[in-house]
């Protein structure tokens, strides 16, 4: 059984996969600090909660988090008994090499949303991805990633608003009635879904106009499916899409091993 772990800067999430599907999916703060000991326990616990008596013999990850990378391995090693692949280390293999400037880490997340979408809907597409950042993900015919765009992430606007300006609240994301707020909450509502439905049009756009192409795109990460209530914004939203790119680079290495 492949435990894929997708370690963000805000979340880090586990899913268990067993070939065919996903059997559970998990999701814990992303901490450095936590131990193998700690994941396990964590872990165990909710898997016997979900009736999963499984064997983990493999384990993938994707990091943006450096920090976090040394207790996952300790996790698989002391735990699953295995080596784990980690997305952006030269010992794992990508489906197709990305085209950047020399020099350039692209973001593990990235690459693996580009390899997720490019099994899922071939080539010339743009993934949206909202997370701590939102990120724009270019991906080639030939299923490259070419480059995109990183935008700050929607909670963290919100949380910047609140910390930097002492008479604005914290605020929830919503989808507003009007665009016009006749109140502090609903001015700060707008701003952000209006601004963000605005910012994912407006790039969009314009990636395709320097493409001179037509882009195909494809929404994932938590808040998608409430910024597609704005504007038709997004070809296909697909919240799984980051796991499903853990296990086509887990199955790409499998092959060319
Ligand atoms: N209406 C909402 N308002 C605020 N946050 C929301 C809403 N709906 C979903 N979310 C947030 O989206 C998050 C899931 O998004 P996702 O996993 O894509 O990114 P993340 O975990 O925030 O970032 P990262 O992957 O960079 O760690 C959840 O943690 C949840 O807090
Ligand atoms: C942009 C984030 C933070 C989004 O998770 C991550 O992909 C990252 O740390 N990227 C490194 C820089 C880059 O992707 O070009
Ligand atoms: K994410």
């Amino acid at each position: 059984m492949l435990l894929c772990i997708d370690c963000g800067n805000t979340n880090t999430v586990f899913s268990l996969w067993d070939g065919t599907r996903f059997l559970g999916t998990w999701r814990t703060s992303t901490e450095w600090q936590r131990t193998a000991d700690q994941y396990f326990v964590w872990l165990t616990t909710l898997m016997r909660h979900n009736q999963l008596e499984v064997t983990i013999d493999e384990v993938i990850i994707s990091s943006t988090v450096p920090r976090v990378v040394f207790n996952l391995r300790v996790l698989s090693d002391r735990y699953f008994n295995c080596r784990p692949l980690v997305v952006g280390k030269p010992e794992c293999r990508l489906p197709v090499n990305p085209r950047v400037d020399e020099g350039t880490q692209v973001g593990p997340d990235r690459l693996v949303n580009t390899a997720g979408a490019f099994d899922r809907h071939g080539g010339n597409l743009v993934v949206v991805d909202f997370g701590t950042a939102t990120t724009f993900d270019v991906v080639d015919d030939d299923g490259a990633y070419v480059g995109g765009v990183i935008a700050p992430g929607v909670n963290l606007s919100l949380e910047a608003l609140h910390q930097a300006a002492a008479a604005l609240p914290h605020v929830d994301v919503t989808k507003p009635q009007r665009v016009i707020g006749t109140n502090t909450v609903a001015c700060m509502q707008s701003g952000i879904f209006w601004g963000y439905v605005g910012l994912v049009r407006g790039i969009c756009d314009r990636i395709r106009g320097e493409r001179d192409r037509d882009m195909r795109i494809v929404g994932t990460g938590g808040l998608a499916s409430l910024f597609a209530q704005g504007d038709v914004l997004f070809d296909r939203i697909e919240d799984d899409l980051t796991m499903h790119g853990l296990t086509v680079i887990h199955q790409h290495n499998k092959e060319t091993a």
